[in-house]
C-alpha cells in the first residue's frame, strides 16, 4: 500500500516534470520561431527599401549625362581618372554619379551591392569646391567597400538579420583614410554570411552572381567586390581575407586582388565574426581591374593618418625602393600543392605566368610546398579553437545560408561520436577518403583548452620556420613564389560548399602571414576542358569529383595566378604582380 502511494507520487512528479519540460521546450521553440519571423520581416523590408532607393537614384540620374560623357569616364582606369579629375576635366560629382549609375546596373544583373552610401554625394560636392586637387592622391575616385566596413549611420550586418539597423557611430579607419585622400566611398558590397565561406551570399541580401556567367558563383567572401569590379561598376574596392576572400573572388571574376601582411592596414572599425584570432588573422586589402590601381591604393593609404588613427599598425610607408628595384628575382613556381589538384586550366595559367616572368628577366625554379597537410591541420584547429562556439552563437535565430549548413552541422556533431562520424563520412563518400574523414574529425573536435591552443601556436611558428627554410637554396634564395589561387575556376554555386577543397592555396598564406595577390592570366579553353575529362585529382574522392564537375562548363572564364612574397615584402609582391600583368596584358 505504502509502495504504491510512493510510486504514484513518483509518477505524478515525473509526469509534471515531463509536462513542464515540454511546455518550456514549446515556449522556447515558439519564441525562437517568432524572433526568426520578425527578423525575416525586417530583412525583407531592409532589402526592399534599398532596392527602392537604388531605383530612385537611377531615375534621378537618368538624364544628367549623355551616354558619351559616361563612356568617356568609364573608359579610364583609376590612374587616368584621378589625373583627369585633378586637372578639372570631370567633377568628382559627375564621376560619382556615372559610377553610381553603372554600379546599379551591375547589381541588377549580379546582386553585388547591398547599400548605396548616400553621404558620398555631399563628399563629392565638397571635393569639387577644393582649389588644390593635386594634394589628394585619390581625388574624386569612387571606391566600393565590402559590407562589413563600418560607415557612420549605416549598418554592417555581415549577412545577419539581427544586425539590421545596428548603425555604426563612426567611419572605420580605412574609410576615414580614403576620404582624407580624396576618394569617395560610394557603395557597400555583398559578402558570404559571417564571411566564413567562399560562397557568394547570405539569406539577408541573397546570392551574388559572377559577371562573366550569371548562373555561376563569383566566389567569396568578398563576392560583391569581385562581381562589381569584374562587371566594370567600380575601379577600386576593398575586401577582407581570412582564408582567401580577396584572392578567390578575384580569381573567379578576372580581376586583381591583394592581401597585405597583417598589421600593415588597419582593421579598426570593421565587423567580423571572430575577433581575437592571432595566427588566423584577417587582413583587409584592395581589389581592382589592374595592378596599377592596387599600387595606387597601397601607396596612398599607407599614410601618416592611418598610423595615427590606429597606433597598432606598423608605421611603414610604401617602400618605393623595394617596389622600384629592377634586379631579376628568383621565383619559385608550383602548379599543385599535392593536396587539392588544380584543374588543367589553373595549372596551365601558372606555366604561362612562369614563361612571362622569365621573359621579363626573372629566374623561375620549381618549388614544392612543404607538408601542406600539416598546415591544413593547424589552420583548421586554430580557426575552430573554440569548437565553433562563436559561429554557432552569432547564427542563433538566423536563417543559415545553405552553403554554411554542412559546416555548422559538423560543429554541432557530438565529439564522443566523432570517430563513428568519421567512419560514416568515409562510407558516405563511397570512395575511401582519409582527408574528408580528417576534415570531419577536425571540425567535430570541441573547444580546445589554453595549453592546446598555445601548443598549436608554437607548432605554427615551427611550420613557418620550416616553410621559409625551403626558400634558402644553394643557387640563391627565393624572393617570391607563384602558384594557383585555387584548384578550381568559377562554376555553379552548389559546388562551392567544401571549403577545405577550395581554400588550401589561399589559406596557407594566411597561416604564414605572407603578402599574396592574384592576377588574371588567361581564360579557360576547350582544350583545358578536354584535359579535365581525365582529371581524377590526388585522392579520387568526393572533393576531387566535385572539383571536376564544378569546372566542366567553364570555357571562357578567367583564370588567375597567385604571387607570394615573405612577410613585410608587400611592395615586392606588388612588383611581381605588376611584372606579370605587364607581360600578360589586360585580359
Ligand atoms: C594550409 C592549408 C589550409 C587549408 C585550409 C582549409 C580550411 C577549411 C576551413 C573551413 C572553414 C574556414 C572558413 C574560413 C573562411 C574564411 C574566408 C575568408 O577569407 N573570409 C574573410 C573574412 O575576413
Amino acid at each position: 500500500m505504502l509502495i504504491s502511494t510512493e510510486s504514484k507520487n513518483c509518477n505524478i512528479i515525473l509526469l509534471t516534470l515531463c509536462g513542464l519540460t515540454t511546455a518550456y521546450g514549446t515556449v522556447i521553440v515558439l519564441s525562437n520561431w517568432r524572433k526568426n519571423r520578425q527578423l525575416r520581416k525586417k530583412a525583407l523590408k531592409r532589402r526592399e527599401n534599398e532596392q527602392l532607393c537604388m531605383q530612385q537614384l537611377l531615375e534621378q540620374l537618368a538624364n544628367n549625362y549623355t551616354k558619351e560623357e559616361q563612356a568617356e569616364i568609364l573608359g579610364l582606369n583609376a590612374v587616368e581618372l584621378v589625373s583627369a579629375a585633378q586637372q578639372g576635366k570631370f567633377s568628382p560629382l559627375k564621376i560619382l554619379e556615372t559610377y553610381w549609375t553603372k554600379a546599379i546596373s551591375c547589381t541588377k544583373a549580379t546582386n553585388c551591392i547591398t547599400s548605396v552610401i548616400k553621404v558620398a554625394k555631399a563628399e563629392a560636392q565638397e571635393l569639387g569646391a577644393c582649389t588644390d586637387p593635386s594634394q589628394f592622391p585619390l581625388f574624386g575616385l569612387p571606391v566600393s567597400v565590402k559590407e562589413c566596413y563600418g560607415i557612420k549611420d549605416m549598418d554592417a550586418t555581415i549577412g545577419l538579420m539581427s544586425e539590421i539597423n545596428n548603425l555604426d557611430l563612426d567611419d572605420c579607419v580605412l574609410v576615414k583614410v580614403l576620404k582624407s585622400l580624396g576618394a569617395v566611398p560610394f557603395v557597400k558590397t555583398n559578402l558570404s554570411q559571417i564571411t566564413f565561406s567562399l560562397a557568394s551570399g547570405n539569406p539577408l541580401f541573397g546570392d551574388t552572381s559572377n559577371p562573366h556567367r550569371l548562373e555561376f558563383t563569383p566566389g567569396g567572401s568578398s563576392s560583391g567586390e569581385g562581381a562589381l569590379i569584374g562587371g566594370g561598376g567600380s575601379l577600386l574596392g576593398f575586401g577582407t581575407d581570412t582564408g582567401g576572400s580577396i584572392r578567390f573572388p578575384s580569381h573567379l571574376c578576372g580581376i586583381c586582388g591583394f592581401k597585405p601582411t597583417c598589421n600593415r592596414l588597419s582593421l579598426a572599425g570593421l565587423h567580423g565574426p571572430i575577433p581575437g584570432h592571432v595566427n588566423i588573422a584577417t587582413t583587409i586589402g584592395p581589389m581592382a581591374r589592374d595592378v596599377d590601381t592596387l599600387v595606387l591604393a597601397m601607396r596612398s593609404i599607407l599614410c601618416p593618418l592611418m598610423f595615427e588613427l590606429d597606433p597598432y599598425i606598423v608605421p611603414m610607408p610604401f617602400d618605393e625602393k623595394l617596389f622600384g628595384c629592377t634586379k631579376p628575382l628568383r621565383i619559385g613556381y608550383y602548379v599543385d600543392d599535392g593536396f587539392n589538384k588544380p584543374v588543367p586550366a589553373v595549372q596551365r595559367a601558372v606555366m604561362m605566368a612562369k614563361k612571362h616572368l622569365e621573359t621579363s628577366g626573372h629566374i623561375l625554379v620549381p618549388y614544392k610546398i612543404p607538408n601542406v597537410e600539416r598546415a591544413w591541420e593547424l589552420f583548421m584547429s586554430l580557426c575552430f579553437a573554440d569548437g565553433g562556439k562563436r559561429c554557432k552563437e552569432i547564427l542563433k535565430n538566423e536563417d543559415i545560408d545553405p552553403v554554411l549548413v554542412p559546416l555548422i552541422q559538423k560543429l554541432y556533431f557530438p565529439k564522443c561520436l566523432g570517430k563513428l562520424g568519421s567512419f560514416l563520412v568515409n562510407l558516405r563518400n563511397c570512395w575511401k577518403s582519409p582527408r574528408i574523414a580528417k576534415d570531419f574529425s577536425l571540425l567535430v573536435e570541441k573547444e580546445r583548452n589554453i595549453s592546446t591552443v598555445w601548443n598549436l601556436e608554437a607548432q605554427t611558428f615551427e611550420y613557418k620556420a620550416k616553410f621559409f627554410s625551403t626558400w634558402v637554396q644553394p643557387e640563391g634564395n627565393l624572393d617570391a613564389l607563384i602558384g594557383p589561387p585555387s584548384a578550381m575556376v568559377a562554376g555553379p554555386q552548389k559546388h562551392f560548399e567544401d571549403t577545405t577543397a577550395i581554400l588550401s592555396y589561399t589559406a596557407l598564406y594566411v597561416l604564414l602571414n605572407c603578402p599574396a595577390g592574384c592576377v588574371p592570366v588567361t581564360k579557360v579553353t576547350q582544350d583545358d576542358i578536354d584535359a579535365l575529362k581525365n582529371y581524377e585529382g590526388h585522392f579520387g574522392d568526393a572533393w576531387d569529383k566535385n572539383t571536376k564537375d564544378a569546372c566542366m562548363d567553364s570555357v571562357g572564364l578567367p583564370v588567375g595566378v597567385q604571387c607570394i612574397t615573405k612577410p613585410w615584402k608587400d611592395e615586392l609582391c606588388l612588383r611581381v604582380m605588376l611584372d606579370l600583368q605587364k607581360s600578360v596584358g589586360l585580359l
